[in-house]
């Protein structure tokens, strides 16, 4: 261990469209809403990550809450690093230290990134005390948390459905042979469900509400084998204008998000059809793997398998697997050299 090593802290961070998480010592000690409040009058960040999460279509003229990234990439880049200053300082073991410690840090980035947002990150990272960074592109992180070895000569494909951006990849060697990024996933299907309800329904809900009815009745298909329980929706009507209720079935959930799901299929089938035959060889037999939020999804798996005749797996703990690779590539910064960008 050298002397600098003595100063040093080390953390992995999925910076995600939704959800921001920092490993720290083998555990996860930040896993926050990616959102922060910002005071219009003063400009000054007053709230972070859940905090700022409740007051989500709440807020009132003087106040503003942001989601720093949008589509898989930094939309405000003073909200972000003020977001990832806040959170890293409020990991327990790092606010005990009286002077802040150098961090060696791995961030994940999603594998559409410039290399003009690459830097942005970078030097965001430097700015918090990031002393020695190295960037993982998502599908790889994805991968290497799923439990897969990225290193040998074998094709996997990877199907990352997160808030802003769905990442398809086919990984072999420790790298990313062909890969498609499409701007459908968590978010899109929020949106999706406040413009079903507005049209066929005349109810108008916020995102908060249409993010809860994804959680607990969303799904991919109409044909479920065990269905969720009708939902009750609370929003303003939209002819009256008072508050109404209405009841809705996992079913028109699946009609309100058919054609962005038809969207990530088409994707998915791309990336197939991209892929060089020893590798797809290799698929047929490993199958596809989802991760991120939008994989937990009923049904979502069922229905790529029939799409693509192949098996479909969903990662254990789907939300979690892109910082687990993270933190996996940082305790073995050697062995993954060649995946990380320095
Ligand atoms: N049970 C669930 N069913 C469907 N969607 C879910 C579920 N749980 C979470 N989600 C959605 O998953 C998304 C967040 O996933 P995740 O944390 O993997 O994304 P992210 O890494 O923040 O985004 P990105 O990869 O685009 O940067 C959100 O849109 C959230 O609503």
């Amino acid at each position: 261990m050298g002397f600098f090593d003595f100063f040093t802290e080390e953390i992995a961070i999925d910076l995600g469209t939704a959800n921001t998480l920092i490993i720290h010592n083998d555990k996860v000690v930040v896993d926050s809403p990616s959102i922060v409040a910002r005071d219009r009058v003063t400009g000054k960040i007053i709230a972070v990550g859940k905090e700022a999460n409740l007051m989500q279509g709440k807020t009132h003229e003087n106040i503003k809450t942001i989601r720093p990234l949008k589509d898989g990439v930094i939309a405000d880049f003073d909200a972000s690093e003020q977001m990832i200053n806040r959170l890293i300082k409020s990991i327990p073991a790092l606010k005990k230290k009286i002077l802040p410690p150098s961090l060696r840090m791995v961030i994940c980035i999603p594998s559409g990134i410039t290399e003009v947002e690459m830097r942005a990150v970078k030097e965001s990272a430097e700015r918090v005390n990031g002393k020695e960074i190295y960037l993982i592109h998502e599908p790889m992180a994805a991968a290497i948390g799923i439990g897969i070895d990225t290193i040998q000569p074998k094709g996997n494909m990877i199907v990352d459905i997160g808030g802003g951006t769905t990442e398809i990849a086919v990984i072999a060697l420790g790298g990313i042979v062909c890969d498609k990024s499409v701007k459908i996933a968590g978010d899109v299907f929020t949106n999706d469900i406040i413009y079903y309800m507005r049209t066929q329904h005349n109810l108008y809900i916020g995102e908060t509400t249409a993010e809860k009815v994804k959680i607990n009745i969303g799904s991919a298909t109409d044909d479920l084998e065990m269905p969720p329980d009708e939902m009750s929706i609370q929003g303003r009507d939209l002819l009256t204008g008072k508050p109404k209720q209405v009841m809705i079935s996992y079913r028109e959930i699946a009609k309100a998000l058919d054609k962005s799901i038809l969207r990530i299929e088409d994707a998915v089938m791309e990336t197939l059809s991209q892929t060089p035959p020893e590798l797809a060889a290799d698929i047929y037999n490993t199958g596809i793997y989802l991760a991120g939020g939008g994989s937990m999804l009923r049904g979502l798996d069922k229905r790529i398998s029939q799409k693509t005749d192949l098996p479909v797996y969903i990662a254990e703990d789907p939300l979690r697997a892109v910082v687990r690779g993270t933190g996996i590539a940082l305790k073995n910064l050697d062995r993954f050299k060649n995946i990380l960008i320095k």
